[in-house]
């Protein structure tokens, strides 16, 4: 069976299920093609249902910082209205029946399986060959991947994929991984009641992040009681109803176990050699209109900008505006920001410290820790963090920030706007910041760039 349409989109995660519509509502005829939910990773396993459970862990958390504050609390954990909003309210039960018919009103076709360029300007899904007049968009996302640890294949470790649909708190956990997935999991689990271990190779955790950022949240986990090793790697894990997971210096044993150490790609099956790009590449490149080969463009985590769904989404809108021989600004990720939904929030936009040495002459950093702050004091119990500033010092201007702290991904707007409009700082340190909110902590690292 062949079908000709205006564009075929590869993929109906965030950025493609975006660019459908927008497609869909310029008039284009399009066809989606999804081999698991439309929607993508974001609202049924990822973003959406991560949230929710760290929505209910900090209400734990503020509830047990009671006694600190305001008298007593008793709290008791219960997971089962995490679980039900998860299935009932946000996923519906993993039925994408709604974002199914949301497609639709747009004017778009949906088609189930899984899609493969086969030639250019064609893409077939099972038996059935989709012919695209004028683009086609891919926008596949990312598979969790699962490092070749002896004795792990085969036994039943969870994914984010798992972990979002429990419907119990196991008794044990060992996370293996640091970063953001594992980390927003392992406070969560640990803060219902689980004993969690989290693991990260890397010599701190969200090795990413900078290290003042990381050293705030491996003391905020130790001080709730999660056991985390650093510079650790697993050598072997078995599996005989519990996991054991030898790294080299100990056994860790625990009921379950969730792997949360990345990403992968599979472009091979994507099928992108016969659009001449590299079928062994882990990303695809586009250029700054998404454009990854002639007739073909791609969004989302797989262009390696960064995977997020404001990243997909963003980028979805540039691509788009092409396909339809709109101008657009074109793709500039100076100002990409990111938040860690752990407690404190680590909230990021632009460069680290690292990062900006790597790319510029004179680099100039400040720190103002938020206990130190009016609002830190008024806040005590859970005010942990610090705003970090990272300026261009040739330029006068900001390249990055990072904000760790209480509604830390809040706070971050402020310096995001500061990032993208490349404001002086000498104009940044003429703002007056409302007294005694966690944002006025920006103040006193700004006046000690603008006094340098
Ligand atoms: C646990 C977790 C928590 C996260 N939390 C956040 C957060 O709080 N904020 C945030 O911004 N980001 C978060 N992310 C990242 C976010 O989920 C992704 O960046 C986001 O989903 C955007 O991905 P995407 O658009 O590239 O595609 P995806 O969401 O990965 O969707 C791609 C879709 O393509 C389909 N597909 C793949 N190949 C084919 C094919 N050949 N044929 C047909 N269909 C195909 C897949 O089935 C999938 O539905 C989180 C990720 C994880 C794992
Ligand atoms: N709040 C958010 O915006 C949010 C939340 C979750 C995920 N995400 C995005 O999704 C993507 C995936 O997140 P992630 O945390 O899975 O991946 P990641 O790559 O960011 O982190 C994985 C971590 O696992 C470690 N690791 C790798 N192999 C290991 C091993 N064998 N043993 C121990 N540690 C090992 C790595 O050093 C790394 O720190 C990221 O790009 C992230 O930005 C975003």
């Amino acid at each position: 069976m062949v079908d000709e349409v205006d564009v075929v989109v590869v993929g109906m995660g965030p950025g493609g299920e975006d660019v459908a519509a927008r497609l869909g509502r310029a008039g284009l005829s399009v066809i989606g093609v999804e081999s698991r939910l439309v929607g993508g990773e974001c609202p049924y396993y990822a973003c959406v249902p991560t949230k929710i459970m760290v929505r209910a862990a900090d209400a734990l958390a503020e509830a047990r910082r009671v006694p600190e504050l305001a008298g007593s609390s008793a709290v008791h954990p219960d997971w089962s209205p995490v679980a039900a909003r998860i299935r009932d309210e946000a996923t519906t039960g993993w039925n994408d029946e709604i974002a199914v018919r949301r497609f639709e009103s747009t004017g778009g076709r949906l088609v189930r399986g899984v899609g493969r360029i086969t030639a250019p300007g064609e893409v077939t899904a099972g038996e059935q060959v989709l012919r695209a007049r004028r683009a086609i968009v891919l926008n596949p996302g990312t598979e969790p991947a699962v490092p070749p640890i002896d004795g792990l294949a085969g036994t039943p470790f969870w994914t984010n994929r798992e972990a979002v649909s429990v419907e119990e708190v196991p008794a044990s956990l060992i996370v293996l991984g640091g970063g953001p997935v594992g980390l927003e999991f392992a406070q969560v689990f640990a803060r219902f009641g689980c004993e969690v271990t989290a693991v990260e190779a890397k010599p701190q955790l969200l090795p990413l992040a900078e290290p003042e950022a990381a050293e705030v949240i491996t003391d905020q986990l130790a001080a709730e009681g999660l056991r985390v090793r650093v510079g650790s790697t697993v050598r072997r894990v078995r599996h005989d109803g519990r996991f054991h997971v030898s790294t080299d210096g100990e056994e860790l044993t625990a009921e379950r176990l969730l792997v949360a150490t990345g990403r992968r790609t599979d472009l091979r099956a994507l099928g992108v050699a016969a659009v001449g790009l590299d079928e062994s590449a882990r990303t695809i490149a586009v250029d700054e209109r998404m454009r990854a080969a002639d007739g073909v463009w791609a969004v989302g985590d797989v262009t390696g900008h960064g995977a997020f769904t404001h990243t997909s989404v963003y980028q979805s809108r540039i691509a788009a505006a092409d396909i339809l021989g709109k101008s657009s600004a074109p793709a500039d990720y100076r100002a990409m920001p990111s938040v860690t939904f752990t407690d404190p929030e680590v909230a990021t936009v632009g460069l680290t410290e690292s990062q900006a040495v790597a790319e510029h002459q004179q680099v100039r950093t400040a720190i103002s820790r938020l206990p130190d702050s009016t609002r830190g004091f008024i806040h005590k119990v859970g005010n942990a963090g610090l705003v970090k500033l990272v300026a261009d010092a040739e330029r006068g201007v900001l390249v990055g920030a990072t904000v760790v702290g209480p509604s830390g991904g809040e706070i971050i707007g402020a310096l995001a706007v500061a990032v993208h409009g490349e404001v002086p700082i000498s104009r940044l340190s003429e703002m007056i910041f409302a007294y005694p909110t966690f944002h006025r902590a920006i103040e006193p690292a700004l006046d000690e760039l603008a006094a340098a």
